[in-house]
Order: C-alpha cells, then structure tokens, then sequence
C-alpha cells in the first residue's frame, strides 16, 4: 500500500484543464499532464510566459477552478472546493479590500467571521500589521493609501486568517519597481518568520530567483505543463549581485529565448 502522504503535502499529478472548442468541435488544453509535488513550508514560484496558465493552475489548487484531468491534493484530500487552508493573495488590492473598511478592520474581517473574540482579534490584527509595517495607519481607508501600502494590507489580512498555504498571483505586478523589491524582501522575511507554504506565481525571473526555494518553469501554451524546476541554492535574503545568481539567471532566461 502507498505510504500516507504528510498532510501539507500539495501533489499535482497529470492535471490538466481543457475547454471545448464548440466551432472546432475539439478540446483545447490550457494545461496538460501537470506533475508536480511541494511540500510543506516550501516556497515554490511558478514562472512562465504571459497567458501560460500560471494563474490557472494557482486557482486549481485555491479551488476556485475545477480540473478536467488527473489528481490535485494536499495531503491525501483531494481538493474540490476552497478551503481554509489556503488563501490567495491577488495582483490587485483593489478588488479584495472592502473600500468602507479600515485597515484594521480590513485585516480582522476573516477573523470577525470566525467569532474570534475582539481583544484576540486586535491582538492578532497588531501582530500582522506590524509585520508588514503598517503600523500607525490602522484608521485609514484604503483609498487613503499607496498602492503597495494596501498590497500590504491584503497579505496582512491573510495572514491574520492563518491558512497554511498562500497562494500569491503576481502580488507585486502592479507596484513601482522600488516598492516592489521592498515588498519582496518583506515577504522573505515573513516567510522565514511564520514557516508557511508559498506558491509564488510571476512572470519575473529575478523575483523568482530572489524568493524561490525552487522554481517550476512552464512552458508556452496551449498544453503547457512544468519543463523544468530549478533548485535555487542561495542564501536568504538573497544577493542578486552574486555571480550564481546572475548564472542561473541566465540559464533561466534561456528557456524563453528560444
Ligand atoms: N474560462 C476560460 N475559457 C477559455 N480559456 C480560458 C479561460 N480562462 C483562461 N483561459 C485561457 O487560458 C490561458 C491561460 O490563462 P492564465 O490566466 O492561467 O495564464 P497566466 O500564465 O496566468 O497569464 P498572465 O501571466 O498573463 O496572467 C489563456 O490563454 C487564457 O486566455
């Protein structure tokens, strides 16, 4: 008998997505024959080309899109629906913060959800918003902040909610370039600090290499699956100043030159 696998185990195996192509009378693969495992605390980036299926297959593990083929798991539970277990941190703050909300309020909304007592609540709210350095905006609205400042607020307030795995799709697209690589060092450091499972898509090679513990490449659609994964075997926080880094940079890239 296959040994149990361990409960925070994500494992993808032949996945795929399809939609029918009513005119051609065929199916189209977005995905196809998806393998991969990540394990528990792991931070694994999916990189590949613009409209590949990074964001596809991220809401396959969220739940939030149904598989057309194979098995997607964590642990030995197969994923079929949304869970607490996960959260998704999306490129636009806009469009998951509750504009009437305050930051505070913002962050402790899942928790309010779940009858969490109010002191616990401030205190867990005080916790994660210091840790993404918001402290001392806790009253403002979201139309009062920068735009990394409610990127902010959004990874706050899904690590209030505890899941065990973030799924984040391109959380730093939007952001200048400077608030970006803050952003990035930030998140290191917070997933240093609190041991979570990470599943990073970007279409950024040095974002990747910066976060990545490793970084599954997807190849062009349709039918794209993982081609490669690199193991990043640098120091955290990184230095993108390193000659290794600037190798596997190169050696990266060169997945997309052809
Ligand atoms: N509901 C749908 N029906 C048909 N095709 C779809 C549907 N949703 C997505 N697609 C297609 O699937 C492909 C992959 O989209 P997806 O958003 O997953 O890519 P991506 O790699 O995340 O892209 P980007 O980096 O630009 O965000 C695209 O070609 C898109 O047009």
């Amino acid at each position: 008998m296959a040994e149990a696998l361990p409960a925070n185990t994500i494992t993808i195996e032949q996945v795929s997505k399809s939609y029918s192509e009513p005119k051609a009378g065929s199916l189209h693969y977005i995905i196809k024959d998806v393998d991969l495992v990540i394990k528990g605390g792991e931070f694994f980036v999916l990189l590949g080309p613009s409209g590949c299926g990074k964001s596809t297959l991220l809401n396959m593990i969220a739940g939030f899109v149904s598989k057309t083929g194979g098995a997607l798991k964590i642990g030995d539970v197969e994923i079929s629906r949304p869970g607490r277990d996960r959260a998704v941190v999306f490129q636009q703050a806009d469009s998951s913060l509750f504009p009437w909300l305050t930051v505070r309020q913002n962050v402790e909304f899942g928790l309010k959800m779940k009858k969490v007592p109010r002191r616990e609540r401030g205190d867990i709210s005080d916790r994660f918003i210091r840790m993404v350095g918001l402290a001392g905006h806790e009253n403002k609205f979201p139309r009062e902040l920068s735009g990394g400042m409610k990127q902010r607020v959004q990874l706050a307030r899904v690590l209030a909610n505890d899941p065990e795995i973030l799924l984040m799709d391109e959380p730093f697209g939007a952001l200048d370039a400077m608030t970006r690589r803050t952003m990035q060092k930030e998140l290191g450091q917070i997933w240093r600090e609190t041991g979570k499972t990470v599943i990073f898509v970007t279409h950024d090679i040095q974002e990747a290499l910066l976060l990545g513990q490793r970084i599954g490449i997807m190849s062009a659609g349709p039918s794209s699956r993982i081609s490669h994964i690199y193991e990043v075997p640098l120091a955290y926080p990184r230095d993108a100043s390193l000659p290794e880094f600037h190798k596997l940079d190169r050696t990266i890239q060169s997945h997309f030159d052809e």
